[in-house]
């Protein structure tokens, strides 16, 4: 079985500390990937920011849509990201998990209209290798833009399709897509199943998080699954855990 796993920056980061690693957490992340993954035929890790990356981006001004062409910005961004991807190797490393970083920046790009190209023949070599390779979210050029970011649940999609996952799991602060109860909504099918509860929630993260990322999974071919740090052991091992969306 082939996996694309995405560990959230909200998960191995401390979001309310600018550029500090939850060491706890991610820890424990990679703990759980070092126990699974000699019974995988594949893996790909992509990590998000969290509160690295971000708070960069915010000071140059640079989204998924608004770019700079400041090299400063870029690098600041960039630079930022790859420490947190050094951190989150190391880790990976440590539980003897045979992690290469692949950074976006020197290969994925968007066209005017925005979007997406990830070329993957180096995580697709990579990968039948026996290495683990590990994306994180980054600045890509984007024609007309300079460059905007690419965010790590869009890397997912893409890796997906093309290194054929049978398996796509989100691994995030909360334990599934939560009804207006809190409870976790075990399956979702169609977007309409759920806009209402994720209408209901806090507008921004609605906008940026959750529903952008049912949206998106709702899209792939292959099942995907979001849950919490409890479950990257069970859902690496195969178990259904958290909300399923199909
Ligand atoms: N209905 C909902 N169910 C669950 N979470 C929701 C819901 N609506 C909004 N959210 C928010 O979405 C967040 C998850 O999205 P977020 O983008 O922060 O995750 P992440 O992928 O872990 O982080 P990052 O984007 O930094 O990598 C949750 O922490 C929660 O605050
Ligand atoms: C460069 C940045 C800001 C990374 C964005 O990745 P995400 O946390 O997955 O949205």
């Amino acid at each position: 079985m082939t996996v694309v796993l995405k560990l959230g920056g909200s998960v191995v980061t401390d979001k309310d500390r600018e550029e500090t690693v939850d060491g706890e957490s991610l820890d424990a992340a990679a703990a759980a990937i070092g126990d699974a993954v000699d019974d995988l035929d594949g893996l790909v890790v992509v990590h998000g920011g969290g509160s690295f990356g971000h708070p960069n981006a915010a000071d140059y001004g640079v989204s998924t849509t608004e770019g700079t062409r400041d090299a400063d910005g870029v690098l600041a961004i960039h630079g930022a990201m790859k420490t947190l991807n050094k951190f989150v190797l190391r880790r990976l490393r440590e539980h003897d998990v045979p992690a290469v970083p692949v950074h976006p920046l020197s290969a994925a790009s968007r066209d005017t209209g925005g979007e997406l190209t990830l070329p993957v023949q180096q995580v697709r070599t990579l990968l039948g290798e026996g290495f683990v390779p590990v994306l994180h979210g980054d600045v890509i050029g984007h024609t007309g833009e300079g460059v905007t970011v690419v965010s790590g649940d869009e890397l997912v999609v893409e890796l997906a399709a093309s290194v054929d996952a049978d398996r796509v799991g989100l691994c995030s602060a909360v334990p599934g897509v939560l009804d207006n109860d809190d409870a976790v909504i075990s399956r979702i099918e169609a977007y309409e199943d759920v806009a209402e509860v994720l209408g209901a929630s806090d507008a921004t993260d609605v906008t940026g998080g959750m529903a952008g990322k049912v949206r998106a999974l709702l899209e792939l071919d292959v099942e995907a699954s979001i849950f919490d740090l409890d479950s990257v052991g069970p859902f690496l091992a195969g178990d259904r855990v958290g909300t399923t969306i199909d």
